[in-house]
């Protein structure tokens, strides 16, 4: 296409809030007119279906629950009274706390005030507590974040070693709406231990975020935490992060969470709109239907042009991926559904995977995030007439017509400047985008029943775990192939199992398994000895 005609569709398309700020430009989709007008009633359905599911219907049909992440920043909106109650009450609780610890009227044991933030989290009890941390944190917060957010030892301490002499002023945040998530479990109790390490009492550093008599809840509870916040199941955790899930982290790092609300709220209200024209949300799941033939035909690249949203794709990554990535539609036919989402951020990503974007394998999208504000204040030239954001936004710009040219297509979001405001806006155009994508191909994009495979795999691997060492323990002397050890426990079909749980043992000194290697490493030979602790 010429480019006047490019200008004429730009205009054509372009869509401009003054309210929330949000730019979006899909002019370099080509999607023809006639597109737009076939989805248009399956867009009206989806419309309505949104406002059920906002009316407090059971959305998500398999786990029976509704689907109420809009009422956290829309109290009014929840269907019963108590609802609106119970949002409205939690975030004051969650600002109070975060006010006294700033205040100092919650403090750290030794009387001084709680200067750093743990957060113990994974999934949607991370990833937008990180993104939210990551794009508004500044050197000088009120606390500094922190975050578990696996179950890795080694990252662990490494996160331990960089608080350093500040843990007597840490405040570790445990966030998991089932509390019951392992991860989070090991990283609670490995912050525990750390903690009892440098001779300081957890519990008067602790507060968790979960559902009411969860686990994690009940262990608060009875160790007497500093303080507990609730998550209700009609919340998914991709979509908590404007439930204390993200707002307890924020408010204490300092960030201005109504702000962040009111952002949130606002682009609501603007994709609540049933002319598709004037929904933003609508216009970002009609390009993604466009762009991956409404079956997840091509990947979605995130390319925001801004440091400070380098943790948005990984954000969307859960957000999208775990809505859409189904086997089964809502009608029960194998579906295999999904959008695949990576990215990084520009212009870094130009100078890696770039090049396959323009000239390689042509299947993704790109979405572009453009930020006009530089930073705040001026910025010195770093050539006659330019500047280093002069820079950022050429290369933004050059990369999206680079890729036009090459028949890549790519929707352009612009945002004036990254605040808690934007962020909010972000987020929720996000969530609603996802929402009415998922009632276009008929997916329940609140449930995630693949998960549990992965998680119940663990836990057979961890019991067979338990099994070899019983059986290493009730014959010390013997030095075991893992075929013997397969055949011994009377699981030969398990041998391979057996194998990497055998080598990861052998490879730490915790359960003082030793390895004999041999030259094929399946021969090697493994026995326990006595461990040194
Ligand atoms: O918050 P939690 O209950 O600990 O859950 C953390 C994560 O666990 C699971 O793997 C789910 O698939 C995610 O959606 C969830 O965010």
């Amino acid at each position: 296409m010429e480019k006047l005609q490019l200008w004429e569709r730009f205009k054509d398309r372009l869509y401009a809030d003054a309210e929330t700020g949000l730019v979006l430009d899909t002019s370099r989709m080509d999607f023809p007119a006639k597109f737009s007008a076939e989805l248009e009633p399956r867009l009206q359905q989806a419309y309505a279906q949104m406002a059920e599911l906002e009316g407090g219907a059971i959305a998500n049909p398999d786990e029976n629950r509704m689907v109420g992440h809009y009422w956290l920043r829309a109290p009014e909106l929840a269907p019963t009274p108590e609802l609106s109650e119970v949002i409205t009450g939690t975030l004051t609780s969650v600002k109070a706390f975060a006010h006294s610890v700033h205040n100092g009227n919650i403090k750290a044991p030794d009387g001084g005030r709680f200067t750093r933030l743990l957060v113990v989290g994974i999934g949607g009890s991370a990833l937008g507590p990180q993104f939210v941390a990551d794009s508004l944190g500044n050197a000088g917060d009120r606390m500094r974040p922190y975050f578990f957010d696996n179950t890795d030892p080694d990252g662990m301490d490494r996160v331990i070693a960089e608080i350093g002499t500040a843990l007597p002023q840490t405040l570790v945040v445990v966030i998991s709406k089932s509390g019951g998530t392992k991860e989070t479990r090991n990283g609670m109790l490995e912050a525990q231990a750390a903690f009892q390490r440098a001779g300081l009492n957890f519990a008067a550093h602790a507060v968790a975020v979960t559902g009411v008599d969860s686990e994690l809840d009940r262990a608060a509870s009875q160790q007497r935490w500093l303080a507990r916040f609730p998550m209700w199941d009609w919340v998914g955790g991709r979509t908590s992060v404007t439930s204390a899930v993200g707002l307890l982290p924020a408010a204490l790092q300092g960030i201005d969470v109504d702000r962040m609300l009111e952002g949130a709220r606002r682009c609501d209200a603007s994709t609540r709109r049933t002319a598709t024209k004037e929904n933003p949300a609508a216009l970002l799941a009609l390009s993604w239907f466009h762009a991956t033939a409404g079956k997840g035909a091509k990947d979605m690249v995130i390319l925001p042009y801004k440091d400070r949203l380098l943790l948005f794709s990984r954000y969307l990554q859960q957000l999208i991926m775990e809505s859409l990535g189904k086997e089964k539609d809502l009608d029960g036919q194998v579906v295999l559904q999904g959008i695949a989402v990576y990215g990084n951020k520009g212009s870094t990503d130009q100078h890696a995977y770039v090049q396959q974007l323009r000239e390689g394998v042509p299947n993704f999208f790109a979405t572009f995030i453009e930020v006009l504000k530089d930073r705040p204040g001026t910025s010195g030239e770093v050539e006659p007439g330019a500047t280093s954001g002069d820079y950022l936004s050429g290369f933004f710009q050059g990369t999206r017509t680079a890729l036009y040219e090459s028949g890549r297509e790519s929707i352009t979001i612009t945002v004036p400047e990254v605040t808690p405001f934007t962020v909010g806006v972000l987020i929720a155009l996000y969530e609603r985008a996802v929402g009415l994508y998922a009632s276009l191909i008929n997916v329940n994009a609140y449930h995630q029943p693949g998960v549990e495979a992965g998680k119940k795999a663990a836990g057979t691997v961890l019991k067979l775990q338990g099994e070899i060492l019983e059986l290493m323990r009730s014959q010390q002397s013997r030095a075991f192939t893992c075929e013997e050890c397969a055949l011994a426990l009377a699981r030969p079909e398990e041998v391979e199992t057996v194998f990497l749980i055998l080598r990861h043992l052998a490879a730490n000194p915790d359960h003082g398994v030793h390895m004999v290697s041999a030259d094929k490493p399946w021969e090697s030979r493994f026995q326990l000895r006595a461990v040194a602790r």
